[in-house]
């Protein structure tokens, strides 16, 4: 599926202030609520940290004080916001503490800090969410934007989950380290629907290890193999609904595949994909999406691009329909069958 660019009218909701309003939600505390329709792509805030912490500090005590010097520092009001967020880890080690743990969020992948952030802070977690929150360096500020349409009233919704886990998986992480029982529709759905669920899971847990290997160095698989498992991610993605930031990264590892083998005219077509799916989820002044749209510019900078005279000659088949297209680009060597368990579950 081609990610549409965004559209114009979700470009005009980038800054806006009245996207959401801060309400309870019944059994999941205080949450964002849209306060008008946020449309697909539309950034619904970005927001500045009150204070960060560093990940490199392990002695409490010393992380306690850094956290009351910070809040000494602010004005009453962010004081006030602060002390009001939940806190989920007790007083064991202290008031400020336990509210820093259950609400700093990290800055960026792997990053060795965090940042406190009053509103982003009530963003409630799904499964399967609306939206989607990250650093962007750029800006110095955390975005959050909406991956799908979310209708006036409905609860915005980010992951708190780093990868794709199935539903035990999802639920043991969930409960260790943010205390509760996820209840979203994915993992309120019937037994049958999440079996159903945790085995295209599985499938994407296994390609993305594989693929992992094959861009590696790995020849455990041939060019044509490797795109029809990534499609296969792409496809499994779908199906669950997973419109995130997972797109832009299926897309990209398809784009590293082609690159890999020479086969520059297919990467051109995967990087512009995966650059208009980043940009839906992150805006275009994200790093990351900067970084996406050099190669667009340039494909063959990637570091694993290989001239091969097998491929160089690919030309881009014109007037067929979108179907043919998309088997042409995925080099699918047999038609992909329709999926019986297409209209069960819409997860
Ligand atoms: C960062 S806070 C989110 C805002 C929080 N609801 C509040 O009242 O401040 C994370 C906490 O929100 C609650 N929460 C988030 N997502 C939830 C969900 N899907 N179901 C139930 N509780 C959830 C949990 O208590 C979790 O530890």
């Amino acid at each position: 599926m081609e990610e549409a660019p965004i559209s114009d009218e979700a470009a005009a909701q980038v800054g806006s202030e009245s996207l959401y309003a801060i309400q309870a939600v019944p059994g999941k505390g205080i949450s964002l609520i849209a306060t008008t329709k946020i449309l697909k792509g539309a950034r619904i805030l970005s927001e500045l940290p009150i204070f960060k912490v560093s990940y490199a500090e392990s002695n409490r005590q010393v992380l306690a004080n850094h956290i009351a010097n910070k809040l000494k520092d602010l004005d009453e009001a962010k004081q006030r916001g602060f002390l009001h967020l939940q806190n989920v880890y007790g007083l064991d080690d202290g008031l400020f503490l336990g509210i820093a743990r259950s609400n700093v969020s990290p800055l960026g992948p792997g990053a060795s800090e965090g940042g406190l952030f009053l509103d982003a802070a009530r963003i409630n977690h799904s499964c399967r969410p609306n939206a989607h929150k990250s650093w962007n360096e750029n800006l110095q500020r955390l975005t959050v934007h909406a991956v799908r349409d979310i209708e006036r009233g409905q609860e915005i919704t980010i992951s708190y989950l780093g990868e794709t886990l199935s539903y035990i998986e999802r639920q043991a992480i969930l409960k260790q380290r943010f205390r509760f029982d996820c209840g979203c529709d994915l993992c309120s759905a019937t037994q049958f629907q999440r079996l159903k669920s945790d085995s295209r899971i599985r499938t994407i847990q296994q390609a993305h290890a594989i693929l992992i290997w094959y861009k590696g160095g790995a020849f455990m698989l041939d060019y044509e193999d490797a795109l029809t498992l990534t499609r296969g991610m792409l496809t499994a993605f779908e199906k669950e609904g997973a419109c995130d930031v997972r797109f832009p990264s299926v897309y990209l590892t398809a784009f590293q595949v082609a690159i890999k083998n020479g086969d520059t005219a297919r990467a051109k077509i995967f990087v512009e994909r995966a650059y208009a799916a980043r940009v839906l989820v992150e805006g275009d002044d994200s790093p990351e999406a900067e970084k996406v749209a050099a190669l667009v510019e340039q494909p063959t900078l990637h570091p694993l691009y290989k001239p091969s005279d097998d491929v160089s000659e690919v030309e881009i088949p014109q007037g067929v329909s979108e179907a043919e297209f998309e088997d042409w680009l995925w080099q699918q060597r047999f038609p992909v069958s329709e999926d019986e368990d297409e209209d069960e579950d819409g997860l």
